[in-house]
């Protein structure tokens, strides 16, 4: 099962962080750049892209239990970019990494059926990201691949984003639309005991959304926004259950682009690990239990 596999990976690496690889140009440092980038096309775009996001995970694959790749980074870089958004997911593997797709996919029936074949069959994808915007038989595809091939789901609930409140926190007559969708997850879930393969997205940056729905779902949330969107460890722990679970805390900028911050641009692998562990220090001081700590970092 995936949640299996997460937890065992959460449990050997001392927390749940993930480390998210969103590249852009501008993220890549001047001495790549100068190694591929003579004419701007996407081939080189991507030739750089590959080195930085293979050094990057080289510099965290023993702290990290798990990595998040934003496809729409590689797609603008079409079929390159594309070849280094699956590399990635290939090399993360191999590295022993939970990998998360995060494509957020959603669909009629039909169409979300070949999204979820395309993502949930491919053996170096853990997860993907969905989008519950077409209802239940939008989402049904994706569960049914995701229990065939042990895969888990990460259905958007509440986004980080400031104008997320438009339409996720309209109120009908029986609660607001981010509850409707929880619910509708955690019919999803019925049957589970202990955690389920199917998780939410809820950002860091809506802490009350957090304390309020994580006794209701029965997956890991999926929790962006730490970093460069501003949420705290203190707005994020409330996605904890027992044993310090339950949450996958994810950070992209503030861990890739951690050089620009620390120091040279030649030492990007040290100042994304050295990210990274103050994210971890800082998450888990906070993944409290009963006031106590579980993870000593
Ligand atoms: O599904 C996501 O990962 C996601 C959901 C959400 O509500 N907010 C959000 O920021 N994300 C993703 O999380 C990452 C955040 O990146 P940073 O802000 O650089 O840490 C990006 O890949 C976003 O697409």
């Amino acid at each position: 099962m995936f949640v299996d596999r997460l937890i065992s990976s959460i449990k050997s690496k001392s927390n749940s962080c993930v480390v998210g690889l969103d590249p852009t140009l501008e993220m890549i440092p001047e001495h790549i750049r100068k190694r591929h980038i003579v004419r701007g096309t996407n081939k080189e775009i991507a030739k750089a892209f590959w080195e930085f996001n293979k050094g990057v995970i080289d510099g965290v694959f023993d702290l990290a239990p798990a990595i998040k790749v934003q496809v729409a980074f590689y797609e603008l870089l079409g079929l390159d970019g594309l070849e280094v958004f699956y590399k990635t997911l290939n090399y993360s593997k191999e590295k022993g990494l939970i990998t998360i797709a995060d494509v957020k996919r959603g669909d009629i029936g039909s169409t979300a059926d070949a999204y979820a074949k395309a993502y949930l069959r491919n053996s170096d994808i853990d997860s993907i990201t969905v989008n519950p915007y077409f209802g239940s038989d939008g989402l049904n595809p994706f569960i049914k691949e995701s229990i065939e091939n042990e895969k888990g789901l990460f259905i958007l609930v509440k986004t980080s984003n400031p104008s997320s409140a438009e339409i996720q926190d309209l109120k009908t007559e029986t609660g607001f639309i981010y509850e409707k969708v929880a619910q509708l997850v955690s019919t999803l879930e019925e049957n589970t005991t202990g955690f389920s393969n199917i998780g939410t997205v809820i950002g860091g940056t809506h802490p009350e959304h957090i304390k309020k729905l994580r006794s209701k779902l029965k997956g890991f949330i999926l929790v962006p926004g730490y970093g460069a969107q501003g949420a705290k460890a203190e707005d994020i722990s409330h996605g904890f259950l027992d044993e310090s679970l339950g949450a996958l805390i994810c950070s992209s900028r503030s861990i890739t682009a951690a050089y620009k911050k620390y120091g040279e641009g030649n030492r990007y692998q040290r100042d994304a690990r050295r990210a990274l562990r103050n994210m971890i220090d800082d998450i888990n001081r906070h993944a409290k239990i009963g006031g106590k700590t579980k993870w000593q970092t």
